[in-house]
């Protein structure tokens, strides 16, 4: 079995056991802070004529094992935000990323910035889950939902007035995204979540084939600002990227150095 349909697998029973905890009512009725506009951070970057980066905040990963020990959201969310990005994206997912629900929440609380929820999402109940947290943006994983979940998910995201980031690693999922979601938030992930293999040159293969008013996220295996320029070249301005700066003992100069040289 790969590790993406494993975590898939692992996330179906924690969302069966969740759901008998709080149902959809119980979860939109908490009072929520109101959305942060996350597509629309990100192009005001853009419009303002620079990179827009989400910059995410991980902990550890299956491909890497533990990333960072002294691990403190707050801290990174105010350096991220020093240092200029445009969004956070915050992984959730316990037993494969060493995430949390309440490392968004204390994130999102520590700066002015929109945040992704990212995290595998199955079921239209984890969108009203990821807005109680406060998230203002979800993820959908082409890879890991047939056509039909997909717009449930992204429906329940629209509901909230959420935007959806939504992730694709090849041709076909590219297709089924923009045949299917009405986002026009695409990222492409340069990690093949199946084998791990991460490679540039698969944003800037796909980047081609994105219709002009589409936003594309360049994701994954990005470390440096000539990564960025590198993608530039194919019209890609908007960046996520997690491990690398994660790493950084400055975290504020090493985002600002990523976008800026
Ligand atoms: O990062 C992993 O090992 C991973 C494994 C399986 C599924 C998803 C995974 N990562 C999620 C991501 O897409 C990345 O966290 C994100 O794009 C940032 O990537 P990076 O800058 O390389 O940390």
């Amino acid at each position: 079995m790969n590790k993406l349909t494993q975590i898939l697998e692992t996330k179906a029973g924690e969302v069966a056991e969740r759901r008998k905890m709080r149902s959809v009512a119980d979860l939109d009725a908490v009072a929520a802070s109101p959305v942060r506009g996350f597509h629309a951070a990100l192009q005001a970057k853009i419009d303002a004529g620079g990179f827009a980066l989400i910059a995410e905040i991980k902990k550890a990963s299956p491909s890497k094992g533990l990333i960072r020990d002294d691990f403190n959201p707050v801290d990174h969310a105010r350096a991220y935000a020093a240092g200029g990005a445009a969004c956070l994206s915050v992984l959730t997912d316990a037993p494969y990323f060493q995430g949390h629900e309440d490392y968004l929440v204390a994130a999102r609380a520590a700066c002015a910035l929109p945040v992704l929820r990212k995290d595998f999402m199955i079921d239209p109940w984890q969108v009203a889950e990821a807005r109680a947290i406060g998230a203002d943006a979800i993820l959908i994983i082409v890879a890991a939902l047939d056509d039909g979940a997909m717009r449930e998910i992204e429906a329940a995201a629209i509901e909230r007035q959420m935007d959806v980031l939504v992730e694709v690693h090849d041709e076909a999922e590219l297709d089924r995204a923009l045949g299917t979601l009405r986002s026009r938030l695409i990222g492409v992930n340069n990690r093949d979540l199946r084998t791990f293999e991460t490679d540039l040159g698969v944003t800037e293969r796909l980047a081609r084939l994105v219709p002009p008013e589409t936003l594309l996220v360049g994701e994954s295996g990005i470390a440096t600002h000539a990564d960025c320029q590198r993608l530039a070249q194919s019209g890609v301005r908007t960046f996520l990227v997690g491990e690398s700066l994660m790493r950084q003992v400055d975290v504020v100069a090493a985002t600002s150095a990523l976008l800026q040289g």
